[in-house]
């Protein structure tokens, strides 16, 4: 047999090659780290937006009685059967019934209680006669408020009714809508403006739902200003900590932005001591590749647990991800610094471990097939992720690669991604696009 020996095998190993994991097997291992977020009770409207862990039965009927849907008068049929414009049928007013009402008239033959939309329909009647159906009737009564009684009318009231009313008109009964012990909502539902209402009226103060992961954003550099602050020579503005902050609460997070932490062990290290306590999850930016002032890696390692890679991607090669402290410490993403290289980081690994956290069932952004109208280049062995524009099965690129160009980025509605064996398309290639907007 024949072959060929490297001269290390006699005795000194070769120099050992960086180990490069593909896109997939670096979301693979953040999703393994982390799940969905213990559920609590929240009130009600702390809860909008977040999942259900619970299946919902309603406590109650709803309606809760059977009540007038129309302002008007509660009678019995019979006593309207003949009645017509010409020759109405007149009848005794004995009381005045408003929503809240408790002590209720009892409406006997040849009688009629005046009524408000979702008062209680009294005994004795069957129907509800509009309003707009009588002659509005004779004398004010008074309306019984919620604290007592339907009080009786002047002596002498009475009402017109210019129309046969029939049984149950105007009226919305007890359990039409929810039965007490039926199911109304199932657990993974997002509670939005009418779950949140419906919970209300079924009589629920607080709901058991997946809560909103805390995620804290920090960008690292001393070259960081905030803001609208001063810039000086070789300053740049923090825009990074917007990004990421703006896009963890897009994907469903409470996040907090701590921007613009310096290049120093000392304060990045007491800097994540006092936001520890509120995280779900730390997102950093910035520090994770191979400058003199990284400062980002030399701190995380020495908590450990987590671990630095590169990916075989671009932009977004440097990445750190792991549990801050190991098992049971709070998981934490180090992003690469460069704009574009943290939001597309972001988007591929961030947001599916917030919707996990989440409970949510759609943890990846939304990927389509569409023809590129452009040529493309792409460096070998590297799946790469160009901003583009996307509509109607089409896609353009919008910029060039460069990991720094912001303000492309802020025209994209989508990445074009190429895959790690092609270094070069042509127009017309249909290519997988991830979509940013859901
Ligand atoms: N010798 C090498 N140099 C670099 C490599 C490499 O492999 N060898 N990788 C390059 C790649 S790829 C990336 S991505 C970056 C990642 O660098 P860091 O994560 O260490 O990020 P920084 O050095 O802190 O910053 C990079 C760039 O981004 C700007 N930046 C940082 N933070 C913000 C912010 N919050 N807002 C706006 N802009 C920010 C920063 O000023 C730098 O221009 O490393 C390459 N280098
Ligand atoms: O991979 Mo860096 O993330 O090219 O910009």
């Amino acid at each position: 047999m024949t072959g060929t020996t490297d001269s290390c095998c006699e005795g000194t190993p070769a120099p050992a090659s960086p180990r490069y994991w593909t896109v997939d097997e670096h979301l693979a291992d953040v999703l393994a780290a982390v799940g969905p977020l213990p559920a609590i009770e929240l009130q009600l409207l702390d809860a909008q937006g977040c999942r259900l862990a619970e299946d919902v039965a309603a406590g109650v009927d709803l309606p809760p009685f059977d009540n007038s849907s129309m302002d008007g008068y509660a009678v019995r049929t019979a006593d309207t059967a003949r009645a017509t414009e010409e020759y109405p049928s007149v009848l005794a007013v004995v009381g005045d019934i408003a929503a809240g009402a408790g002590d209720l008239p009892k409406v006997g033959p040849g009688q009629a209680a005046r009524i408000m939309t979702g008062a209680p329909l009294p005994p004795g009647a069957e129907a509800v006669a509009p309003v707009e159906w009588t002659d509005g009737g004779t004398g004010t009564g008074r309306a019984a408020d919620s604290m007592g009684a339907a009080s009786g009318t002047g002596t002498g009231d009475e009402v017109r009714v210019l129309r046969p009313v029939s049984e149950g008109a105007h009226i919305r009964r007890r359990g039409s809508d929810i039965t007490a012990g039926e199911q109304v909502l199932e657990a993974g539902t997002v509670l939005g403006p009418t779950q949140l209402g419906l919970l209300a009226a079924i009589g629920r103060g607080t709901v058991r739902v997946r809560p909103r992961p805390r995620v804290v954003v920090l960008s690292t550099g001393s070259e960081l200003v905030r803001p609208g602050d001063p810039i000086g020579p070789g300053q740049i503005s923090d825009s990074n900590s917007f990004t990421l902050t703006a896009a963890a609460r897009d994907a469903g997070a409470i996040a907090y932005r701590v921007g613009g932490v310096p290049d120093d062990a000392a304060t990045l290290r007491a800097v994540l001591e006092d936001q520890l306590g509120r995280a779900d999850l730390i997102v950093t930016s910035g520090g994770v590749s191979v400058g003199a002032y990284d400062v980002v890696k030399e701190v995380f390692e020495s908590y450990g647990g987590v671990d630095f890679r590169r990916l075989r991607m671009q932009p977004g090669k440097p990445q750190g991800f792991g549990r801050l402290g190991g098992t049971g410490g709070v998981p934490l993403l180090a992003l690469p610094g460069n704009p574009v290289s943290s939001y597309i980081s972001f988007e591929l690994f961030v947001r599916p471990v917030i919707r996990t956290m989440l409970g949510a069932p759609d943890v990846h952004r939304p990927v389509v097939r569409a023809t590129c109208t452009a040529a493309l280049r792409s460096p070998a062995g590297r799946r790469q992720f160009l901003r583009g524009r996307y509509a109607d099965g089409t896609v353009s690129p919008v910029g060039g690669e460069g990991s720094h160009l912001v303000g492309a980025l802020a025209r994209a509605n989508c990445l074009i991604t190429v895959p790690e064996e092609t270094t070069s398309l042509d127009a017309g290639t249909v290519l997988d696009v991830v979509l940013l907007t859901d």
